[in-house]
C-alpha cells in the first residue's frame, strides 16, 4: 500500500566510493523510508573526469566525455527499487560556469547521468540549482537540451529557499538585488527560458531561518517536487526528541497539502550531536524520520471548502452555463450539498417575509423561485414561511425539463397545493398574478457570468411594484495572481481560444501578488432601468406550459399579466460593464491571470461572499463556488513596487455576453513626479501608498487584448 506521504533519506556517502548495491537501498526502505535519494555516478567517476581534463592543454577545447561504467555508477538496473530511487547528479559539475570547458564538460554528464537515471527506469532526477547569477541562462539552456535528449525523465531543480550560496558574481557595477525573494528569481528564469516544461519542478532546501511569509507563500505556488531538511535545523524537545520550531512546522502543514517527498539530510550527524554517541542507534536515527510522519497525522483538519474541493485543486473547469445547457441531477445534487448557501437563502427569505407581517388571515405572499432546479429554494421559502407565520404560495419556474419533472413529483409527493410547477424560460413567464418576492441563484463564480442580469431582467415584469428580488444584488471581484501551474496547464493544450477562456477552478497552487482585492462591478434587482413591463423579444421565448399533467393544473389561461412593451434585445446595453483597476504589486512576481469571485446581498444584511478576506464573515463555509480564472497568454514579470492594471469589459450583443480583458504593467521608480511630462500621473495613487510626490511610474509591458468580440468565449443568451 502506498503511503499518504512520502519521506526520503538522503544517506551520508562521502566516503562511499563503491557502488550502491540492492540491498543497502531495500534496507533504507524496510527502516520506514518511502525513498532514498542516491547520487548516480561516484568517486570513480569523478576522478576520470579530472583526469581527462588535466590532459587537455588548450582551455578553449571541450573534451569528450564518454559515459559512466560499472563501478563508476552507484546502482544498476531493478525494478523492485527503482521507484524508490530519486537519483541525484554529480554535485561538482557547473553547468553555468563561465569557463566553456567546464561547462561544456558538465553538460555531457548532466546528459549521461539523465541517460542512465532514465535507463535505469528512476523517474525523477535531481540537480543542482545554478551557482552564479550571471549565467542562468547557460544553466537553463543545458536543462532544456537535456530534456529534449532523454525524453521520460523528470528534473527537480535543487534550490535554497531564500538567499545562500548564491553569489553575485556579475560583476555588474550595478548588483541585482540579493534579497529573499532573489532564488525565486533565479528559478523563474530557468523555468521560463525551458518555456515551462512539465517536467522541470524545484527541491526546495528548507533554511534554519524561514523568510518572510510573502516568500513561503510564493514558493507555495511553484511546483515543488521535494522539500530537503536538513536534520541539523531541529531542535530537541525537554526529552531529547528532535522536533521543528513552531515556524517550520506551520510551513509544512502548509507545503504536506501538495504532497512533495520530504528529503531527510544530515540524519547520522545530527543523531551523533544529539545523542553524543559515536554510533548511534538505527532506533535513534528513525526520530526525524517518525517526527516527520507524526505533522503529518497531526494535519489541522482541511477547511469546508479544502474538504469539498478535494481532488479538484488547480483542475481547471469550463463555467457551466445553466441557460443553454440543461444540467443534470448530479450537478443539482452537488449544489444542495452546500448547507450555507441554502441557510443564507432561508435566512433572508425569513427576513423578507417577517417584514411583511404575520398576518395569518392575509393574502399569501406570492414567491416566484425563478430557476428552481430541483426546488431546495423552494424548500428554504416554505420554511421560512413557517418560521415567520407568513403564508406564501410559491411559483417553481423551470426551463429544464428534467429537473421540471423532478419538481413535478416533489410537489405531489410534498409540497401539494401551495406551490405550482411552471415550465418556462422565465424570460417570457406569464403567471396568473403577480408576485411579491422573486428568488433566483443564477450566480457563477464571477457573479454575473451566468447571465442572472439578463434572465432577471426578463421576469421582472411580474414582479409588484412593491415587490422585492433575492438576491437584491451582486458584485465581481477581482485580484492578479501568479500560477505557473495553471499557466503550464493551460499553455501545454496549445490551442488559441484556451487562453482567451475563463475558467472555474479551486485554486491551490496560486500566489495572489496584490495586497487588496478589487471591486470589479455591481448589479442590482429590481434593475432600475426597466419599464414594469418589459420582456424579451418572442424569439426568446419558449412556450410558458404550466405543469404538464392534468389534474394538476389549474391555470386560468386568460389571467396572465399583460406586457405593453417588450424590450428590444439591443436593450441590453445597460447590463455592459466596464472596468480598469489599478493593483499595487510590494513583491515582484509573474502574474499569468487574475482571479475573480463575487458577493451578494440576498436581502438586508445577508450575504453571500467567495472572496476569501470576507467569506469568513458573511458566508462562513460556503462551497458551491470555486474562483473564477481569467488568464494571460503571456507571463507579465513585475518587480517590486509595481502596480498592475486590469482592464475587463463586459459585453452583449443579441445573442451572447462575454468579457474581454487586458493587462498593463508599471514599475514606480524615484525621479520626478507629477507635472513633468509623465504622463501616468501617479500620485494620487502612489501617495495613498506612502510614495513622495518625487515618485516616477515607468510603463513596463502590457498584454494583448483577450476574447475581442467573444471571439473564443461566450454565454450564449
Ligand atoms: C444554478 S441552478 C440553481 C438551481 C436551484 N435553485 C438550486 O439552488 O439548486 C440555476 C437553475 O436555473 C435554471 N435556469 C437558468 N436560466 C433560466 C431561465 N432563463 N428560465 C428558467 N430557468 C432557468 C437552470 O436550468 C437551473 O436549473
Amino acid at each position: 500500500m502506498s503511503p499518504l506521504y512520502y519521506v526520503g533519506l538522503q544517506p551520508e556517502l562521502s566516503t562511499m566510493d563503491t557502488a550502491i548495491d540492492s540491498d543497502r537501498i531495500l534496507s533504507a526502505v524496510t527502516d520506514g523510508y518511502d525513498v532514498l535519494s542516491v547520487p548516480i555516478t561516484n568517486p570513480h567517476f569523478r576522478s576520470r573526469v579530472s583526469r581527462i581534463l588535466q590532459s587537455v592543454s588548450d582551455p578553449a577545447i571541450v573534451p569528450h566525455i564518454a559515459p559512466p561504467i560499472y563501478p563508476e555508477v552507484n546502482f544498476v538496473p531493478n525494478s523492485t527499487y527503482a521507484q524508490h530511487v530519486l537519483g541525484m547528479c554529480a554535485k561538482w559539475i557547473e553547468l553555468d560556469s563561465t569557463d566553456p570547458q567546464i561547462a561544456g564538460v558538465s553538460s555531457q554528464i548532466l546528459k549521461h547521468e539523465l541517460s542512465y537515471a532514465s535507463f535505469c527506469g528512476l523517474s525523477y532526477v535531481i540537480v543542482p540549482g545554478p551557482t552564479r547569477r550571471n549565467n542562468v541562462a547557460s544553466y537553463a539552456e543545458s536543462l532544456n537540451t537535456v530534456l529534449a535528449a532523454v525524453p521520460y525523465i523528470n528534473i527537480i531543480v535543487h534550490l535554497a529557499m531564500a538567499e545562500a550560496g548564491v553569489e553575485d558574481t556579475s560583476g555588474s557595477e550595478v548588483p541585482e538585488p540579493v534579497d529573499a525573494m532573489s532564488i525565486w528569481d533565479i528559478w523563474n528564469s530557468v523555468r521560463t527560458i525551458c518555456d515551462y516544461s512539465s517536467r522541470l519542478s524545484v527541491g526546495l532546501q528548507l533554511p534554519a531561518k524561514l523568510p518572510p511569509q510573502t516568500v513561503v507563500s510564493r514558493w507555495f505556488a511553484e511546483p515543488i517536487t521535494v522539500l530537503f531538511i536538513s536534520a541539523n535545523i531541529f531542535l530537541s524537545n525537554p526529552k531529547g526528541y528532535p522536533v521543528l520550531s513552531k515556524a517550520h512546522q506551520f510551513l509544512l502543514f502548509k507545503y504536506m497539502k501538495i504532497k512533495p517527498y520530504t528529503i531527510l539530510q544530515d540524519v547520522r550527524e545530527a543523531t551523533q550531536m544529539r545523542t553524543s554517541s559515536k554510533l548511534p542507534s538505527k532506533q535513534d536515527e528513525r526520530a526525524y524520520l517518525i517526527y516527520i510522519r507524526h505533522l503529518h497525522t497531526i494535519l489541522p483538519s482541511p477547511t469546508a471548502v479544502e474538504k469539498f474541493g478535494r481532488g479538484y485543486q488547480d483542475y481547471l473547469q469550463n463555467p457551466l452555463q445553466p441557460l443553454t445547457d440543461n444540467l443534470e441531477s448530479g450537478t443539482y445534487e452537488v449544489f444542495e450539498k452546500d448547507p450555507v448557501k441554502y441557510a443564507q437563502y432561508e435566512k433572508a427569505l425569513f427576513c423578507a417575509l417577517s417584514e411583511r407581517g404575520s398576518n395569518p388571515n392575509a393574502e399569501p405572499v406570492i414567491v416566484a423561485v425563478v430557476g428552481a432546479g430541483r426546488g431546495p429554494l423552494v424548500a428554504c421559502a416554505l420554511r421560512a414561511s413557517e418560521m415567520a407565520k407568513v403564508p406564501i404560495f410559491a411559483y417553481a419556474v423551470e426551463k429544464n425539463p428534467n429537473a421540471y419533472t423532478y419538481l413535478l413529483q416533489r410537489k405531489e409527493l410534498q409540497w401539494q397545493s401551495n406551490v405550482e410547477i411552471v415550465f418556462t424560460d422565465m424570460r417570457s413567464w406569464n403567471p396568473t398574478h403577480k408576485v411579491d418576492i422573486i428568488v433566483s441563484e443564477l450566480l457563477g463564480s464571477f457573479g454575473d457570468n451566468e447571465l442572472s442580469p439578463e434572465c432577471l431582467d426578463g421576469v421582472q415584469c411580474v414582479l409588484k411594484s412593491n415587490g422585492i428580488m433575492i438576491p437584491q444584488s451582486y458584485s465581481s471581484h477581482f485580484i492578479p495572481a501568479m500560477s505557473p501551474k495553471i499557466f503550464s496547464s493551460l499553455k501545454s493544450q496549445n490551442k488559441e481560444d484556451i487562453m482567451n477562456t475563463p475558467y472555474v477552478v479551486m485554486l491551490q497552487a496560486v500566489d495572489l501578488l496584490a495586497m487588496e482585492i478589487k471591486q470589479a462591478w455591481e448589479f442590482r434587482h429590481p434593475c432600475p432601468y426597466l419599464g414594469a413591463n418589459s420582456q424579451w423579444p418572442a424569439s426568446h421565448r419558449i412556450e410558458a406550459q404550466h405543469e404538464r399533467y392534468d389534474g394538476l393544473q389549474k391555470v386560468d389561461p386568460t389571467a396572465t399579466v399583460r406586457r405593453d412593451t417588450p424590450i428590444d434585445i439591443g436593450n441590453n446595453e445597460h447590463n455592459n460593464r466596464h472596468v480598469k483597476a489599478r493593483f499595487s504589486i510590494e513583491s515582484r512576481g509573474v502574474m499569468h491571470g487574475f482571479v475573480g469571485y463575487f458577493e451578494s446581498v440576498l436581502y438586508g444584511d445577508v450575504e453571500l461572499s467567495t472572496r476569501p478576506d470576507t467569506i469568513n464573515k458573511k458566508s462562513k463555509d460556503l462551497v458551491s463556488w470555486f474562483p473564477i480564472w481569467f488568464p494571460i497568454s503571456t507571463p507579465l514579470y513585475v518587480p517590486d513596487d509595481a502596480e498592475i492594471e486590469i482592464s475587463i469589459w463586459r459585453k452583449t450583443d443579441n445573442r451572447k455576453v462575454w468579457y474581454e480583458w487586458s493587462v498593463e504593467t508599471f514599475v514606480l521608480v524615484p525621479g520626478p513626479g507629477p507635472g513633468s511630462d509623465n504622463r501616468d500621473s501617479i500620485a494620487s495613487a502612489s501617495l495613498a501608498r506612502g510614495a513622495t510626490s518625487s515618485t516616477k511610474r515607468v510603463r513596463l509591458g502590457c498584454s494583448k487584448l483577450h476574447n475581442p468580440g467573444g471571439k473564443y468565449s461566450s454565454m450564449l443568451l
